[in-house]
């Protein structure tokens, strides 16, 4: 199948932009589900990760995701893994990059390893690439900065776990295009995502909150004021969140969190996003949440 999506239709030119061939880089958390997710609704991909054995667990990651999400989806029901899995390209190099239209980044949450990934994507993709930053609190505008076509730049921060999230955040950085945010918008919504646009500051409108709630539940089990299955009770019960902060900083992975929490705190220069020392405590022990096996709570690590 291929997906097209023209400016025409979008009512802002006669330009034709056709995505056929999406790149994800970084195979993690979120990589491995982006990817699933776009082979799922058609998409060819090129995943691109450092570590061939990193890939090899992205590739049984998505397996195991897609035969959990046919039993709770209909829209899965149909699909054939054999056939899914042939639409994803598994590379170490960068070159297999070299023919995407689009690319969506969802590297370590680090501004070094990032800015290292956009001056070799810079180099090796083509000039008309748009370029999708998946980042929980990274300016999007720093990273534009880096390329050459910095109004194909843009951020889509999507929600873990992303098959099951409609939910796309899609930031404007500074230099971004309208023509750049119409395209990507409506290429997330043939996703069948829900994109909401809003404008580039470290941490956008979802975790300029959530990182500062998800911190201030740490240090609630710090000072010894709850215990983890308490605070995150106090929240699914007393609020209707559907996970409590605990939980939900375990799914998105503690090592991220505290990335985020020091990007924010950087960027703002402000004390009320400091790190509480249990999380990089933690942390340091290795204790990342759901991806380790142990964080606030234990998990099963081969789901
Ligand atoms: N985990 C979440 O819930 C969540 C949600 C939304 C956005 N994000 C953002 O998405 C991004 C990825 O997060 P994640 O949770 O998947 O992290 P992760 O640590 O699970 O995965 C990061 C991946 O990047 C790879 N990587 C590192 N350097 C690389 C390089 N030079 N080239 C190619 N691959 C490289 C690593 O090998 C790893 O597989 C981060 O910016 C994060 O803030 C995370």
């Amino acid at each position: 199948m291929t997906n097209e999506i023209t400016h025409g239709n979008l009512g802002i030119g006669e330009v034709t932009l056709k995505i056929n061939l999406v790149g994800v880089v970084g195979a993690g958390v979120m990589g491995s589900d982006v990817a699933l997710d776009l082979a799922c609704n058609g998409y060819r991909v090129v995943i691109v990760d450092i570590d061939e054995m990193i890939l090899d667990k992205s590739d049984e990651k998505m397996k195991k995701t897609f035969s959990l999400m046919k039993m709770m989806s209909p829209k899965y029901r149909s699909l054939d893994w054999n056939v899914i899995d042939e639409k994803i390209e598994f590379h170490t190099e960068y070159k297999a990059l070299s023919h995407v239209d689009l690319i969506i980044e969802n590297v370590t949450e680090d501004w070094n390893v990032k800015k290292a990934v956009y001056e070799e994507l810079r180099e090796v993709c083509k000039e008309e690439t748009l370029f999708a930053v998946n980042t929980s609190c990274i300016s999007i505008t720093k990273i534009a900065g880096l390329m050459k076509r910095p109004d194909n730049v843009l951020g889509t921060h999507f929600m873990n776990p992303v098959p099951m999230k409609t939910l796309v955040e899609v930031i404007k950085g500074h230099h971004t295009s309208e023509a750049t945010v119409e395209t990507v918008t409506a290429f997330l919504k043939s996703m069948n995502k829900v994109p909401v646009v809003v404008n580039d500051f470290p941490g956008f409108v979802t975790n300029r909150v959530l990182m500062l709630t998800i911190n201030e539940s740490i240090w609630l089990v710090h000072d010894r004021v709850g215990r983890p299955q308490d605070v995150d009770k106090i929240f699914r019960l007393g609020f209707g969140h559907e996970m409590g902060p605990l939980a939900t900083g375990d799914l998105i992975g503690l090592d991220t969190i505290l990335k985020s929490l020091e990007v924010l705190h950087d960027s703002y220069n402000d004390p009320k996003y400091r790190p509480c020392p249990l999380l990089r405590k933690m942390v340091d022990a290795g204790l990342l949440g759901k991806k380790s096996g142990q964080g606030f709570y234990t998990y099963d690590k081969r789901n």
